[in-house]
């Protein structure tokens, strides 16, 4: 920092404090948390229902996690899918979007929509990818998304029916962005061949998104289906989640549709929210590094408290991929990206890796168990990342995949709120600062 800018900085603070008490006094919820921990309750929903936790006789406990998408289980949707099918994200959009299953025909309908818009604009890939590649692929997105603004004949319609239409095309038209994105960026930035795949039109999103990364092009079936499923169990998660939430403040104030996915795309990008699927990369390479595939649970334990401590990888005290706002025991997500990991591990012969992301999670609950006291459990951001190395999907494109899968989610949520709410959120916050009179220069 500029060190008179700092010096600047450090004397405000005398002026600028808060104390922490003050917090307690006006009942300020912070991070719109209620005293339980529990989210303060900001709208309703009939999208999604994420269960972690049951009052039984009025006193809040801790529960095994349940994720619904419009009143179904998700373990339900994954084990129940055809697996030999590979529309099983577009049938999860559907059924977030319409609230109920779709037929055959219906399916085929909604499918061809989307493929009748996975094409970019003429000019998109050079002007927006080729002549401006970029360092992080989500900063890359938010600008792709709001370009699209330009090529939209009504931008600014935010009807209901507009903002269907925007959010399906902006949706279709993500893994070409995404993958030009990553490709502009490798070839400017670190000097590799430049691949330009175009997107087919009878594939899935799942099958294109392979389609397009890789060099050749080629990918199994059984490759796209685990993608597939990993869209499935990132595409939503109720009207509370930050980036969710922050697409629907967004819209309330009457904005454009674009507008609210950038602000949703730039929430998800955190890293204690959907960018934790990267974080959760580097802190187990930093782990392996430091202790290797270590069996004994003394020597890993001592490393998360070293996690904790904020002396050991970023320094942020987090141990990444584990806890949840809401859920505790466990995040049924991870539960069932555990059921497919197995198997994927022995075939790409990883089941050594695998095996010691099962042994630190183990540690990991325990540790933030003693330091913390709560009981957490691997979100699903813990084994996407492994789950996207071992499909040869580069770690650049981890959280970018996370906006594409949600933005269904902030579609569904965005569209319900202009139907049944529509009010523009506006909280409050207490001014807590004395008054005081101005004085003249020569005064001060
Ligand atoms: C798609 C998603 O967004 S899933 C979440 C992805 N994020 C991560 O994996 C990052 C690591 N996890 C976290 O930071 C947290 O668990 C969050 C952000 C997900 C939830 O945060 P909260 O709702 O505040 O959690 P909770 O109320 O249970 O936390 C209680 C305390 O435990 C701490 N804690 C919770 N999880 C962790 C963790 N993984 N590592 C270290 N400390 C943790 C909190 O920071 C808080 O500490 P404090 O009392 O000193 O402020
Ligand atoms: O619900 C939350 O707080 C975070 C989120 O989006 C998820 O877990 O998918």
């Amino acid at each position: 920092m500029n060190k008179q800018l700092n010096s600047l900085y450090k004397k405000s603070l005398e002026f600028t404090d808060i104390p922490n008490d003050l917090f307690r006094k006006y009942d300020v919820k912070k991070g719109l948390r209620n005293e339980d921990g529990t989210g303060v309750r900001v709208g309703l929903t009939k999208i999604a229902d994420v269960v972690g936790y049951k009052y039984v006789e009025e006193v809040k406990r801790d529960a095994q996690g349940q994720l619904f998408y419009r009143g179904i289980e998700l373990r339900d949707i994954i084990h129940g899918r055809d697996w030999n099918r590979p529309y099983g994200y577009e049938e999860v959009c559907f059924l977030l979007l319409f609230g109920y299953l779709p037929n055959g025909e219906e399916l085929q309908t909604f499918v061809k929509i989307l493929q009748d818009h996975y094409e970019l604009p003429g000019d998109f890939l050079e002007t927006k990818f080729l002549h401006m590649p970029g360092k992080n692929l989500m900063n890359r997105l938010q600008q792709a998304v709001l370009a699209l603004y330009d090529y939209d004949d009504a931008p600014d319609d935010i009807s209901v029916e507009n903002t269907l239409e925007q959010g399906l095309n902006i949706l279709a038209k993500l893994p070409s962005i995404i993958c030009y994105a990553y490709q502009s960026k490798m070839h400017y930035y670190h000097k590799e061949s430049l691949v330009i795949h175009q997107c087919q039109k009878n594939m899935s999103i799942a099958e294109n998104i392979l389609y397009m990364s890789r060099g050749d092009h080629s990918f199994t079936h059984q490759e796209a289906l685990v993608l597939d499923m990993m869209l499935i169990v990132h595409a939503d998660h109720g009207g509370g989640n930050n980036s969710t939430f922050t697409n629907v403040v967004i819209s309330s104030t009457g904005t454009d549709f674009y507008s609210s996915m950038v602000g949703a795309i730039g929430a998800l990008k955190g890293p204690r929210h959907g960018g934790a699927n990267l974080k959760v990369s580097g802190m187990m390479k930093a782990v392996i590094d430091e202790i290797g595939y270590c069996e004994n649970e003394v020597e890993i334990k001592a490393l998360i408290y070293r996690i904790m401590h904020k002396q050991f990888y970023d320094y942020s005290g987090l141990v990444y991929g584990m806890g949840h706002a809401i859920y505790t025991l466990s995040d049924p997500r991870s539960e069932v990206l555990q059921e497919h990991i197995a198997k994927l591990a022995q075939e790409k012969g990883k089941e050594k890796e695998y095996a010691f992301y099962q042994r630190f999670e183990q540690c990991a609950k325990e540790v933030i168990l003693d330091v913390k006291g709560i009981n957490v459990s691997s979100n699903v951001d813990f084994y996407s990342g492994f789950v996207y190395q071992m499909l040869g999907i580069p770690e650049d494109m981890y959280t970018p995949l996370f906006v594409l899968a949600r933005t269904i989610g902030w579609l569904a949520h965005n569209i319900e709120n202009k139907l049944y709410d529509g009010r523009i959120m506006r909280p409050a916050t207490k001014y807590v600062g004395s008054t005081k009179e101005y004085k003249k220069m020569e005064e001060r």
